[in-house]
């Protein structure tokens, strides 16, 4: 196949045919990881099927046809998918809301619960120090996290002042070296708290993962998209059933 064409077929089908790649193609922006594994039975449901470049994780392609000739998808990791979408350089996405909080792009409308990628933001500190502890009384607190700005609105909404030091993972090193003694991120099992010695003291958010939509590309092309949100939704409600 031409650098300048794709492995395309019909909507809804896996069937593949060589056609020029064009400039009005929708994107969908999908995170890599964790939420991408979750998200692959609802696409297929929706009727998007990536060529088969996508599965190949030696690929060093960004951006990949689907079964579906006006749409394409790209793989970023979990922020970027909001800033792609919130620029309009990608029409729709799929992000956590722990994202969404974070960088409250205005530009972004995030119309469908998609109910994958469930954890929750919190506070976080260690055990021993948790036994004592009275988060009442502080009026300033440091915090490693990857949530600066949510962590700040937290806090703020009571009167605490929050010094945030930025990690982008592995938050949980952080108050054994010494670093902070609390920390703000995302919780599931809570297996990497126990495991590192800590417990959660507050609890700052739910989190899911949320279909998401560039509100300008919405006003014109609000055909296209509305149909994708519908099928989003009807893929959603076919897993609850
Ligand atoms: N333990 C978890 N359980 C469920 N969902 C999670 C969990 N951790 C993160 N998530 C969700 O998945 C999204 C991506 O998670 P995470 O940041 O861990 O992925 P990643 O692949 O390490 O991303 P990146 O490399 O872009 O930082 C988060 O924004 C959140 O919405
Ligand atoms: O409560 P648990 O089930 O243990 O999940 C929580 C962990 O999951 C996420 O990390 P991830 O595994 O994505 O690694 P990261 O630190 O690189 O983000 C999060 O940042 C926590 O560390």
């Amino acid at each position: 196949m031409s650098a300048d064409t794709r492995a395309l077929g019909a909507p809804g089908t896996n069937q593949l045919v060589d056609v020029p790649a064009v400039d009005d193609q929708l994107v969908l922006a999908l995170p890599k990881g964790r939420i991408l594994k979750e998200l692959r039975p609802l696409l297929t449901h929706a009727g998007i099927v990536p060529e088969a470049e996508f599965d190949n994780e030696d690929s060093r392609l960004l951006r990949f046809a689907t079964n579906v000739p006006n749409l394409s998808i790209i793989r970023v990791r979990s922020f970027d998918v909001a800033t792609f979408v919130a620029f309009g350089a990608a029409h729709l996405g799929v992000a956590g809301n722990d994202v969404l909080m974070e960088f409250d792009y205005p530009e972004i409308y995030a119309p469908l619960d998609l109910g994958i990628g469930k954890c929750r933001l919190s506070v976080a500190e260690p055990a021993a120090l948790g036994e004592s502890d009275d988060p009442s009384r502080w009026s300033h607190v440091r915090v490693a996290t990857k949530y600066p700005e949510v962590t700040k609105r937290h806090f703020a909404a009571r009167g605490v002042q929050a010094e945030c030091v930025k990690l982008n993972g592995a938050m949980e090193l952080a108050p054994t070296l010494g670093l902070c003694r609390r920390i703000v991120d995302l919780v599931s099992t809570g297996s990497t708290l126990k495991a590192n010695g800590l417990v959660e003291i507050e609890h700052i958010a739910d989190v899911t993962s949320r279909l998401i939509v560039n509100r300008a590309a919405f006003k014109t092309r609000p055909e296209e998209i509305s149909r994708w949100i519908e099928r989003f939704r009807e893929a959603v409600n076919a897993r609850q059933a």
